[in-house]
């Protein structure tokens, strides 16, 4: 059958019978061939013609480190999310592992006293995502450990890289930022994701892990990300919402633009990317899918922390259904085209998927 902008063409001029019918029609009916609605007339017949599903293997579960023992507090804007200390995170480590999510994410909350203009606590090989990368990967070394590259939760100012005269320097930071990267993967993690949007980072760090004997780790670029109001609440989790100086619209792109999208996954994929993803989610599924459809990468995407808040804070209220809300926004992502969804409700999705609703 012929389609054209997603409908058959036979069906255009003909959705309705020709000629006489042998059983006549209730005066109130309308004489139909086609009626999508009996495919949808029950819950056996709507899974079988269900074209994208969602499964644990989908997610990636973001979670935030803080110093301290045996403690977890309470993040204020996104509802159900906490600061976990490093013995915590082993044990939401072992949570993952045992809903079967493929591989988590660490963003530490570094102490105010520890931040420079430098970000230099982002090259201790003891800082807290160091540390929580060697005890998960002590207890669980099966399961997948992605680290955030860039200087942001390191930084006094909340800048992802160097300043000088109020400019965000590119090759500068890039210098720094493959230090970090080296860092981390020394401390054992298996994703290496530059989130900071300096040109070149990528090939820069593709470059120096081959040259450490760190040829197995993969780098998940964070490609097209945007300069977006809703990384809000996880600014607010890593300390940086009130020292932010400005805005990152410097580095982090333009929300009006898509084939800058393409121009800059492309860079990355040349560069040795390994994994693209769009950030923020929902507001961008058309950039998912388009780059998806022009590069058949393995494309991820994240439903960020104000999109979280967005649906946490809504179902807090009873204003929307929480588990229905969250359910609908992940199978929205596949259905852009994503191959994998870093979220918050990681978690609470997979228990869903594993009870079988
Ligand atoms: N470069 C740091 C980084 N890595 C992930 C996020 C946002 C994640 C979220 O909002 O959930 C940010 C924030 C930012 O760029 O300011
Ligand atoms: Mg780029």
């Amino acid at each position: 059958m012929a389609i054209k902008f997603g409908r058959p063409i036979e069906m255009r001029d003909a959705p309705r019978r020709q000629g006489e019918r042998q059983t006549p029609l209730a005066s109130s009916s309308l004489d139909l061939t086609v009626r999508p609605r009996r495919n949808r007339k029950s819950e056996w017949a709507r899974r079988l013609v269900r074209e994208n599903v969602l499964t644990t293997d989908d997610l990636i579960w973001p979670m935030f480190v803080v110093d301290g023992h045996n403690t977890r507090t309470p993040v204020a804007s996104m509802p159900g999310v906490e600061r976990l200390t490093v013995d915590q995170i082993v044990r939401d480590a072992e949570r993952a592992a045992r809903l079967d999510i493929p591989c988590i994410a660490l963003f530490p909350f570094t102490e105010p006293s520890l931040r420079d203009e430098e970000g230099s606590e982002a090259l201790n090989p003891d800082n807290l995502v160091c540390q929580s990368v060697r005890a998960i990967k002590r207890e669980f070394p099966d399961l997948g450990v992605l680290c955030d590259v860039a200087l942001d939760p390191f930084t006094s100012h909340g800048h992802d890289g160097l300043i000088a005269d109020g400019k965000i320097l590119n090759d500068e930071t890039v210098a720094v930022l493959v230090r970090q990267a080296l860092t981390q993967a020394e401390a054992g993690c298996d994703i290496i994701a530059p989130s900071d949007m300096m040109d070149g980072r990528v090939g820069a760090i593709r470059e120096a892990l081959d040259d450490n004997g760190f040829g197995e780790v993969q780098i998940m670029s964070y490609a097209a990300k945007y300069a977006s109001a809703f990384y809000g609440p996880f600014r607010d989790a890593i300390g940086s919402a009130k020292t932010l100086t400005g805005d990152k619209r410097t580095y982090q792109m333009d929300s009006a633009n898509s084939d800058e999208a393409l121009r800059e996954v492309e860079l990355d994929i040349a560069e040795g990317a390994d994994m693209v993803m769009v950030k923020p989610g929902m507001p961008y599924l058309d950039i998912v899918r388009r780059v998806k459809d022009t590069f058949a990468m393995p494309t991820f995407v994240y439903q960020v922390s104000g999109e979280y808040a967005m649906i946490a804070g809504a179902a807090a209220n009873s204003w929307i259904d929480g588990e229905r809300a969250i359910m609908e926004s992940l199978v929205g992502f596949k259905r852009a085209g994503a191959d994998g969804i870093l979220t918050y409700f990681a978690p609470k999705a997979a228990e869903k998927i594993k009870a079988g609703a």
